[in-house]
């Protein structure tokens, strides 16, 4: 193996370019070019490749983002367009390709593999919904900016004695939402794979006011239903002075955590390892604290465990 391709793909998370980095230089150390794929699959077909350095991944493991940036492209579902991304690998002479995104790009890299080029997928996104990792490059950071956030719109709930709906990201995952809201202190937390009670939840804030609360802090997952709604279902059952506070994109931004950098590094680091002995079709994680590997077709049937005993415990606390 000469060359390696690396792409970033889907929604962006911190600690994408930590990837990169440790891929490159792994690389490089090893004696291998690393050709940045830009755009995702769109700029894979379109070849928009970039040699990379090592100057190129210098300062770069505090950034949010992905300087190789990123991009939604279903056309590469299609069985022609995959071989046209194929072809471009080919025509540089890149014979393995790592990917970092979430279960969409996943696909790609199997496609990819099963083309004949080896590719091996890391898991990049906020959401923390991938199968088989415990933790995604970008969730510890999504969910530090999530805490920050609640932590200031406590103070504004504080000082009017407001209640509080604040809606983090994640359509179908939870993740957020729970560590979030058990690290913000809050007063409930509803997610989109377990029933909620509003009533109930009224029933909480009415009760933390009457001990002596002066705010109220409701974290609710964005497939849950949208802050503003959720709001004004609570309404009807507690006559709250209450604001709806949706964080959305804010959480894919801003620096890595430390979690999120030796993740990423750790991981990146291992695809190249596994690329150099002529493994492909495989999704690196880390799953209790150790890394892993696992074929990403079982990924496909495969559940992300979420830990749920996290609400639980705020469940315990507060209702
Ligand atoms: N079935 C598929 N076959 C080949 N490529 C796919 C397939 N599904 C998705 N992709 C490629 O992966 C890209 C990203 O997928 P998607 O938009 O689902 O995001 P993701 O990787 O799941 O990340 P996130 O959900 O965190 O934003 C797609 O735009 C497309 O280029
Ligand atoms: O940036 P977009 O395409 O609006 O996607 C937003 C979605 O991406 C995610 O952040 C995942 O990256 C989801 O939690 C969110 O619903
Ligand atoms: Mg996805």
């Amino acid at each position: 193996m000469k060359r390696i391709g690396i792409l970033t793909s889907g929604g962006d998370a911190p600690g994408m370019n930590a990837a990169i980095r440790a891929v490159t230089k792994t690389a490089i150390h090893h004696g291998i070019e690393v050709f940045g794929i830009r755009y995702g699959f769109a700029g894979l077909v379109a070849g928009d490749f970039v040699p990379l350095t090592e100057a190129d991944v210098d300062h770069t493991i505090n950034h949010g983002g992905t300087f190789l940036y990123s991009a939604r492209f279903p056309e590469f579902e299609q069985k022609e367009v995959q071989e046209k991304g194929a072809a471009q690998l080919r025509k540089h002479g890149i014979e393995t390709v790592i990917v970092i995104g979430g279960d969409g790009s996943y696909h790609g890299a199997l496609a990819l593999t099963r083309l004949g080029i080896n590719s091996v997928g890391l898991p990049g996104t906020i959401d923390n919904d991938i199968p088989y990792t415990d933790y995604t490059i970008g969730y510890d950071s999504a969910c530090r900016t999530g805490m920050d956030a609640i932590d200031k719109i406590r103070d504004t709930a504080s000082s009017h004695h407001r209640v509080f709906i604040v809606n983090v990201m994640g359509r179908e995952c939870g993740d957020i939402a729970m560590r979030v809201g058990l690290a913000s202190g809050a007063d409930a937390i509803a997610i989109p794979e377990r029933p909620y009670n509003i009533k109930e939840i009224a029933e909480t804030l009415k009760r933390g006011f009457a001990n002596g609360k002066d705010n109220g802090i409701v974290v609710v997952a964005e497939g849950v239903m949208n802050a503003n709604d959720f709001k004004n279902e609570l309404l009807k059952y507690g006559d709250f002075d209450a604001r709806a506070n949706i964080l959305g994109h804010m959480q894919r931004g801003g620096a890595p955590t430390v979690v999120d950098r030796v993740n990423a590094t750790k991981m990146g680091n291992y695809a190249v390892k596994l690329l150099l002995n002529g493994k492909g079709g495989l999704a690196v994680g880390i799953e209790n604290g150790k890394l892993s590997t696992h074929d990403i077709l079982d990924l496909f049937d495969g559940k992300h465990q979420s830990d749920y005993a996290l609400l639980n415990i705020n469940d315990e606390m507060t209702k």
